[in-house]
């Protein structure tokens, strides 16, 4: 992580403020040095002030190595903020109050009411024209606009952002650049796309995933372990030291301090800010997370659903032909097509308007008379009726289904035009005029920029790609063989979806979702990992638990990396935390206690000076040892494509073995530069 002197200043400036007891009591193991701290340092006020004999440098060294134990772990904690925060305040600048031209309707559109965004309310309408920006999130109900999404994305190129289809979301503070659109507000002021950005880089919402606290909950178990032995310790010492005649050698300090050392401190002081910095380094790949729980799944994830339109390919599916059947002249198929399509705000049925306009000069106005039939992922039709005369539009399959209810003649030449496009990874559009079908519309669409080798990378580590799309099935098989994935699911409802990730969940699957569409918002809410594309619809966004703002259907190789090795990082911290306790015992017990039980001598390995340049030696560690693992714990242990039990073998033998024997000879080596000092 990249860092300078003034994430530095500040991190050092909020470690002290993170002293506050409501802070400190979030983290059970670290509130128990917390406490600790404040005991010692009274028990050595009280020496101060006469009350004991406790008015030693032993005592006062001890308190303050427990004080900076705690610094440190706040330090680390607001360390990993740190990136977030400075992250934040770039994005607040985006977000400034802005000018909105409220409107009553879009029929209405040359009446302006000029108000303040943060005056805007969920459902107002807002006309955005070229350079202005967008006052608040919303989607475009009318028009087209491209659009520079810097601010949030970083992203210098401008998007395109229209009504009707899956890319009609826009977000607060990013300008329009090129003509003017109509936006509908879905948020009220505060609770936009930029806001829970800020809150979420900031930390400021950043829950405690199940896993942290299941953690936690052993992570205290393991302390109260700890406390009920340091008590039998002391019980044993006492004990001896009567039968003995001596006075007890084991001070209260003492036992404090020993059981600072013992308690699972390493992982409890760094445990926040490894979950903090996986947040972090998913920010750093454009991928904002809703909860840090989707990150922890990401790193488990074997199923990986994307839907077709605009995830895998770009989403503005063009009409390039007009492809009549026989007897059908290509001009009456493009009225014909045109009509349809008048009311019709998809990028779709834009489209087919346009080809006709150019090739055949057919240009149409809409009449009171007419009456539209909106497209919809259901129906997969959509169309006009005007008096006794219709015209249908849609999926081959759905207007077969209709021509067939209504006992209408289907041609045999129809099929075959329909494949030939299916076939070309095309969308064919069948188009029915009254009782007649006259020939199909191909609309194309490309697929996005280097995805084959990605979905590659994908099958390596273990993930499964299926292509779910409401598309028939010859089209999905084409776009689908040309993507790579490894399987598909065609003429998919939004049912249909939610249903396949449901199925894969029962048995036993972790699954992710990419979409864009309001048709994926029910599957992206029921999968564990659900990433909405930005350039999405605004239903989809709000379904998902992250969204990436460069819209890349790969993006779930980084984010299943930063998973795992979020997932990784922590086992390895806790593994080494535990392992280095247990090892501290063998340092210390034997110097604290042989004097009263001269058989422990043999355990004395280490051989320290004495035992309280044995107690000092090892609480130092204790605290150094977390400023050590800082970087790590921020950077995460290294990822490798290797099976996840080979991994967690390799890792238990790195970071075990070396918990074991680092304390041995950290201690060491500060007892030996502590007799040095002190003699
Ligand atoms: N404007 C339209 N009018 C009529 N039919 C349409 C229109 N747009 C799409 N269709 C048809 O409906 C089908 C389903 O569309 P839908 O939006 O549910 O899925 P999709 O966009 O093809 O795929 P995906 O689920 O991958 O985004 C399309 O494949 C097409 O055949
Ligand atoms: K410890
Ligand atoms: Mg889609």
């Amino acid at each position: 992580m990249h860092m300078n002197s003034t994430m530095i200043k500040r991190a050092v400036f909020d470690s002290f403020k993170k002293l506050d007891p409501r802070t400190q009591i979030q983290n059970p193991v670290m509130f128990l040095v917390y406490l600790s701290a404040i005991a010692v340092t009274l028990i050595y006020l009280a020496g101060w002030l006469g009350f004991a004999n406790t008015h030693s440098m032993y005592t006062l060294t001890i308190a303050l190595l427990l004080w900076f134990t705690c610094l440190f772990a706040n330090f680390a904690e607001a360390i990993a903020e740190g990136r977030g925060k400075a992250q934040a305040d770039s994005l607040r600048k985006a977000k400034k109050d802005i000018e909105a031209f409220r409107i009553e309707s879009i029929e209405t559109k040359e009446t302006i009411t000029k108000v303040n965004s943060t005056q805007l309310h969920k459902g107002d309408l807002v006309l955005v024209e070229a350079g202005m920006l967008i006052p608040a999130d919303g989607d475009v109900i009318e028009g087209a606009a491209s659009i520079d999404e810097s601010a949030i994305t970083g992203e210098s190129a401008p998007v395109i952002r229209e009504a009707g289809g899956d890319r009609s979301a826009v977000s607060g503070g990013t300008r329009v650049l090129s003509d003017s659109i109509v936006v509908q507000i879905s948020q009220e002021a505060g609770e936009g796309f930029l806001d829970k950005m800020i809150a979420m880089v900031e930390g400021a919402s950043r829950k405690k995933t199940p896993n942290e606290i299941a953690l936690q909950i052993f992570l205290l178990a393991l302390t109260l372990i700890f406390i009920l032995v340091v008590l039998a310790m002391y019980g044993f010492s006492e004990f001896a030291a009567q039968e003995q005649g001596i006075p007890n050698p084991t001070s209260i300090t003492t036992l404090i301090a020993l059981l600072v050392c013992l308690a699972p401190t390493t992982i409890g002081a760094l445990l926040s800010a490894i979950g903090i910095a996986g947040m972090s380094r998913l920010n750093q790949e454009n991928v904002l997370a809703m909860s840090g729980r989707a990150i922890e799944a990401a790193g488990d994830v074997d199923v990986l659903l994307l839907d077709k339109t605009g995830t895998i390919t770009l989403g503005n599916r063009q009409a390039v032909a007009f492809l009549p059947v026989e007897g059908v002249e290509e001009r009456e198929l493009a009225l014909a097509a045109t009509l349809s399509s008048l009311a019709d705000d998809t990028p779709e049925g834009r489209s087919v308007l346009q080809l006709a306009k150019e090739r055949y000069q057919i240009e149409r106005e809409k009449d009171a008379a007419m009456e539209f039939i909106p497209f919809s992922a259901m129906t997969r039709m959509s169309g006009v009726l005007f008096g006794s005369y219709q015209i249908r539009k849609g999926a081959a399959d759905s207007v077969k289904a209709f021509v067939q209810k209504n006992k209408i003649a289907w041609p045999k030449e129809t099929d075959k035009l329909v494949e030939k496009i299916a076939r070309s990874g095309g969308t064919p559009l069948v188009v029915l005029e009254n009782e007649r079908v006259l020939g199909v519309i191909h609309l194309k669409d490309i697929i996005k920029e280097g995805v084959q080798e990605k979905f590659e990378d994908m099958r390596k580590m273990g993930i499964k790609t299926i292509m779910i799309t409401g598309d028939n099935p010859l089209t999905a098989a084409a776009i689908a063989a040309e993507a790579g994935v490894d399987d598909f699911l065609a003429q998919a409802t939004p049912e249909g979806k939610l249903a396949m990730i449901k199925d894969y969940q029962k048995k036993g699957h972790l699954v992710a979702m990419t979409g864009d569409g309001t048709n994926d918002a029910p599957a992206l809410a029921q999968a564990d990992v659900a990433v909405a594309m930005n350039t999405g619809t605004q239903a989809a966004k709000e379904a998902g638990n992250m969204v990436d703002l460069d819209s890349s259907p790969t993006k779930l190789i980084q984010i299943v990396k930063i998973g795992k090795q979020l997932l990784m990082t922590r086992g390895a911290l806790t593994t080494f935390s535990i392992a280095n306790d247990a090892a501290k015992y063998f340092a210390i017990i034997p110097a604290l206690f042989t004097t009263i039980y001269p058989g422990l001598e043999v355990l004395n390995i280490m051989h320290l000076h004495s035992s309280e340049s044995a107690i000092l030696s090892a609480v130092l560690f204790n605290a150094l040892i977390i400023v050590a693992l800082i970087p790590l714990a921020l950077k995460g242990v290294k990822y490798r494509e290797l099976p996840a039990n080979k991994l967690l073998a390799q890792n238990l033998l790195v970071y075990g073995l070396g918990g074991i024997i680092t304390p041995f000879i950290g201690i060491k080596l500060i007892d030996m530069i502590i007799t040095l000092f002190i003699g």
